[in-house]
């Protein structure tokens, strides 16, 4: 008699922590130790400083005016009294010192005179206003000593450290190292990451759509997602299901980045293009080089979407092969990837996962994690967005985070917490 075991054929699955594990530490090497590069302030933007910054010249660099006014002596000043005004200094002038008994008009940002030890703002004065002739000044109080003045190194002392190592450079940041002249800074070099679509229906956004045929999403979606997460894309490229030709495009991928990515062709399909050049069945000899340093263990997360995963070399270079539907690849670069992306770009994070909860009911098949699309609410909840099925990448559009379900859930009230990942 025959027997049909359903299940005979379905190998073991890894647990999504488990994979992340062994993703982490394949990428462990290439995440601690990143080179540093020397950049133009305009080209910094984002990055994150590999060395201390320390400040050349101090900030203010001298004392100056916090105002358009008067600099006095307040030990002159006496109310209802004039001082004869007996110059100008203007921004960008330097000052001869100020003698005593007198004032003299003073512009915001503009050196404050030896000897003077307060301004007074014009509109707080007999003048009112800077007009014509102004030859004498009168003051309604004594101001306090140091009024409205801007004491050198008041911000930054010179030899201060400005910025330190792991700061990563946001536009206030860059602003601060701008201050202190800085021109160019040691920011730390993150991951270059090779994207390789395959697929022999695939064709480029911007083409024509024959019979059969799919615009490349995941192309687009990873090159862009490791952007986000601060890598840089060492090399794109498309294969169709020739393994000579993939081969070839893998060979440049991992020669140009310090991993390379790949999407689709790895599940159970009779054109398997990933599979058929790195899987065990692959035939060396059709290939057109010899494929040394490369190992590719393919394995079935428990995990839904992004259950067929790949991690290994090829030729030496890390490769991570993803499944090829869009939302599954794009799943997978959250969940496995995209913290190593950032880590090694020098961004820090605690890899902590917010909670939300849930504005609706949700079941769960059970037995893999899910990783279902959500909106958040106004209110603070989250809801599934569009549908499980892996190719719903525009639904995914709509999804600010990712709802993790425990693969030993099976239902969840409403109400109920879950962690998310943000998208
Ligand atoms: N008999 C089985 N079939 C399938 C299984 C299985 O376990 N047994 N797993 C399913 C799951 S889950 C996934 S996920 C997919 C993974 O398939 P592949 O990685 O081999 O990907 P492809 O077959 O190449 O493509 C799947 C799907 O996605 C579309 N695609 C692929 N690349 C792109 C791209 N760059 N841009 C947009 N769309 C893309 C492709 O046209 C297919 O529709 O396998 C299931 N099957
Ligand atoms: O695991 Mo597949 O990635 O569901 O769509």
């Amino acid at each position: 008699m025959t027997t049909h075991d359903a299940g005979a054929a379905r190998p073991p699955r890894t647990s999504v922590e488990q994979h992340r594990a062994d993703v982490a530490a394949l990428l462990a090497p290439l995440v601690a130790r990143r080179p540093v590069e020397r950049l133009p302030l305009a080209h910094a933007l984002d990055r994150v400083l590999g060395a201390d910054v320390s400040a050349p010249v101090a900030v203010p660099a001298f004392r100056n005016s916090q105002m358009d006014g008067f600099a006095v002596r307040t030990a002159d000043v006496v109310p209802g009294r004039a001082l004869p005004v007996v110059g100008e200094i203007a921004a960008g002038s330097t000052a001869a010192p100020l003698a005593p008994g007198t004032a003299v008009r003073i512009m915001t940002g503009a050196p404050v005179p030896d000897g003077a030890d307060a301004v007074v703002p014009v509109e707080e004065t007999s003048v009112g206003r800077f007009g014509a002739d102004v030859t004498e000044v009168v003051l309604g109080a004594v101001p306090a000593p140091g009024a409205f003045v801007r004491e050198a190194g008041s911000d930054v002392r010179a030899g201060d450290v400005v910025l330190p190592a792991g700061t990563r450079l946001a536009a206030t940041r860059l602003a601060a190292l701008a201050a202190c002249g800085i021109a160019h800074v040691e920011v730390v070099v993150p991951l270059r990451v090779s994207v390789v679509s395959t697929g022999a229906e695939l064709v480029a956004p911007g083409e024509r759509l024959g019979p059969g045929q799919v615009y490349d999403a995941n192309g687009t979606a990873l090159a862009a997602a490791v952007r986000a997460a601060g890598g840089t894309v060492a090399f794109e490229g498309r294969s169709g299901d020739d393994p000579r030709v993939l081969a070839g495009v893998l060979a440049d991928a991992a020669a140009l980045g310090d991993l390379v990515l790949t999407s689709g062709g790895v599940s159970q399909g009779a054109y398997e293009v990933v599979k058929d050049v790195l899987g065990p069945d692959a035939d060396a000899a059709s290939l057109p080089f010899a494929l040394r340093d490369t190992s590719v263990e393919f394995r079935t997360v428990a995990m839904q979407p992004g259950g067929p995963q790949g991690l290994g070399r090829f030729r030496g270079t890390p490769i991570l092969t993803f499944p090829g539907n869009p939302v599954s690849a794009q799943v997978s670069f959250v969940v496995f990837v995209r913290e190593l992306v950032a880590a090694a770009a020098g961004r820090v994070a605690d890899g902590a996962r917010p909670r939300r909860r849930l504005d609706h009911a949700v079941t769960s098949p059970p037995g893999r994690r899910q990783m279902l699309r959500g909106a958040l609410s106004v209110g603070g909840g989250v809801r599934v967005v569009g549908g499980t099925g892996s190719h719903l990448v525009a639904a995914m559009a709509r999804a600010d985070v990712l709802i993790d379900v425990p693969a030993d859930v099976e239902a969840l009230d409403e109400g109920a917490e879950v962690e998310v990942w943000e998208l």
